[in-house]
């Protein structure tokens, strides 16, 4: 495949085949949408960019678009806002695949133990990955999300060491580096899953991308490379890695990644596997209309093939530290018209997936509590610790308490409801009720808030205690 580097793409001329053309029109797709008929691609252009017959985003077609989307999301799903007590994990930022939105990496090479440089990355063992995840449980959270870089010395398991160790040239051609190279070894995936599975917590890993990494230079089907994940304590798959489902678009931002294609090979064969998925984009970049629609309907069809989508996820592009940006690629990320009504569209357009998620970490409290009028209805998780927006220039910070959590939905005359993962559990808050709040739904989640209230004004004052410390 050629890779563009950053610094040669024009970015009014990047070459793209599809442009947000339709013979629909917008009051046609807003009555599809209103009798609740299945809305095409076309349609789906319409209403992101509020009628192709005009200039920008029109404000009054805007507000009639979100009040759909409102409505349908308040028949669908009610009036509950979901959220999860969970903990971020990642593993490693070491990675070679080069995306050019993502300054969460570190060029896998810095990571060798013969590397004077400091990369300011980290890798974890898996005993560190254990007790990062056992401190979090004690404090009652109960799921645990882990994504991370694509670490050379990564593989499956000790199989997978002994294939990839056999083949030629590996640094090259698949990308592997025996783990004694490095100053830190990072164990197997295996190993990785095995250690974060600790008391009952639900794990939440192995995005396509990582389940790529996990066969690479193999014949083994996406669906074995979960279950012998799931056999190690795996529950259920993040669909990162989306990016823009359309093959062009990835050739730009994401050359190095598995295309269109092998990200929907990878959720099947997670889905066969056993386990439930989530599904994401990320918008706000060199992408058009037309590319979001496209995204939006592979999602819809991943789930009428498999019915495993949990939820889907848009996350805003965050801009400020990336190459993109640092390029001059793009000038920005997404506006907030267009964040709004991304949600909106995904709620009218994901006709068989039940929610949509606001991310407060890449929107921040004030638009992501207005999101949850836009279609919007689970309100993602307490995660404490947050590295890949945060190293991409996001303001937001890495927690939210329960208490925040109840604060901001009765503010929106919502009620606030706790959820396991995968939804099937879930606990109302009352409010008006005695406080400070806390998990319940975990293993050891008693009802004690996840930090105390100095270590809340620690972070605060970004003296960073974490959980894991
Ligand atoms: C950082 S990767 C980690 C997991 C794994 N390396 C992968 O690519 O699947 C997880 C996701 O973070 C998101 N991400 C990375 N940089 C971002 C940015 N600057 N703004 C918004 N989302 C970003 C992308 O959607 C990406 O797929
Ligand atoms: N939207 C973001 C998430 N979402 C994931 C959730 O926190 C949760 O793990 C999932 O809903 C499964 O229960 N995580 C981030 O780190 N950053 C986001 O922006
Ligand atoms: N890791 C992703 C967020 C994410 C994680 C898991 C999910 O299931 C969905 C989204 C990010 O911060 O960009
Ligand atoms: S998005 Fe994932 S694969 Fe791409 S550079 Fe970042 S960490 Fe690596």
């Amino acid at each position: 495949m050629s890779r563009p580097s950053a610094a040669s793409l024009d970015p009014d001329d990047l070459g793209f085949d599809h442009h947000p053309e339709t013979d629909q029109s917008f009051e046609n797709a807003l009555a599809n949408a209103r009798d609740g008929r299945r809305l095409s691609v076309d349609d789906a252009v319409e209403l992101l960019t509020t009628g192709t017959d005009t200039e920008g985003i029109d404000p009054e077609r805007k507000e009639r678009v979100l009040e759909l989307a409102d409505r349908r999301r308040a028949e669908e799903v009610g009036e509950e806002v979901t959220f999860v007590a969970n903990l971020n994990n990642n593993v490693t930022t070491a990675c070679n695949t080069g995306c050019l939105f993502c300054n969460f990496k570190d060029t896998a090479h810095r990571f060798e133990a013969d590397q004077a440089d400091d990369h300011g990355g980290f890798t974890k063992t898996p005993a560190e990955s254990r007790e990062a995840v056992r401190a979090a449980v004690e404090r009652g959270v109960y799921e645990v999300t882990s994504v991370s870089g694509l670490h050379p010395g990564f593989a499956l398991n000790d199989e997978h060491h002994e294939i990839l160790r056999a083949t030629d040239d590996a640094a090259k051609t698949v990308n592997y580096k025996p783990p004694e190279r490095y100053t830190t070894d990072p164990g197997t995936y295996v190993e990785q899953m095995d250690a974060m599975s600790v008391d009952g917590v639900h794990l939440h890993s192995m995005t396509p991308e990582e389940a790529y990494h996990a066969r690479r230079g193999t014949d083994w089907s996406y669906e074995s490379v979960y279950e012998t994940l799931a056999d190690a304590g795996l529950d259920s798959a993040p669909g990162t890695a989306a990016e823009i489902l359309v093959d062009e678009v990835r050739d730009v931002i994401c050359p190095g990644k598995i295309d269109t294609q092998g990200w929907m090979d990878a959720m099947e064969g997670a889905v066969a596997a056993g386990l439930d998925v989530t599904a994401t984009i990320m918008y706000g970049h060199v992408e058009n209309e037309m590319h979001r629609a496209l995204h939006l309907e592979k999602v819809r069809e991943l789930q009428d093939r498999t019915g495993g989508v949990t939820e889907f996820v848009p996350l805003s592009f965050i801009h400020e530290r990336t190459p993109l940006y640092e390029h001059g690629v793009v000038e920005g990320g997404a506006s907030d018209d267009e964040d709004e009504l991304l949600i909106a569209v995904s709620r009218l357009f994901l006709d068989n997936v039940e929610n949509v998620q606001t991310s407060w970490v890449k929107y921040g409290d004030e638009k992501a509590l207005k999101t949850l009028s836009c279609g919007a209805n689970d309100f993602m998780g307490t995660i404490l610790s947050e590295e890949i927006t945060k190293r991409a220039g996001g303001r937001f910070g890495e927690f939210r308490s329960f208490d925040d959590y109840v604060e901001m939905v009765a503010s929106v005359g919502r009620t606030p409801v706790e959820r396991s993962t995968d939804y099937r559990t879930k606990r109302e808050i009352d409010p008006t009720g005695e406080g400070p709040f806390g998990p319940r739904l975990g293993p050891k989640a008693d009802g004690t808030p996840l930090l105390t209230r100095e270590e809340r004004s620690e972070r605060a004052a970004g003296r960073g205690a974490t959980a894991d410390d």
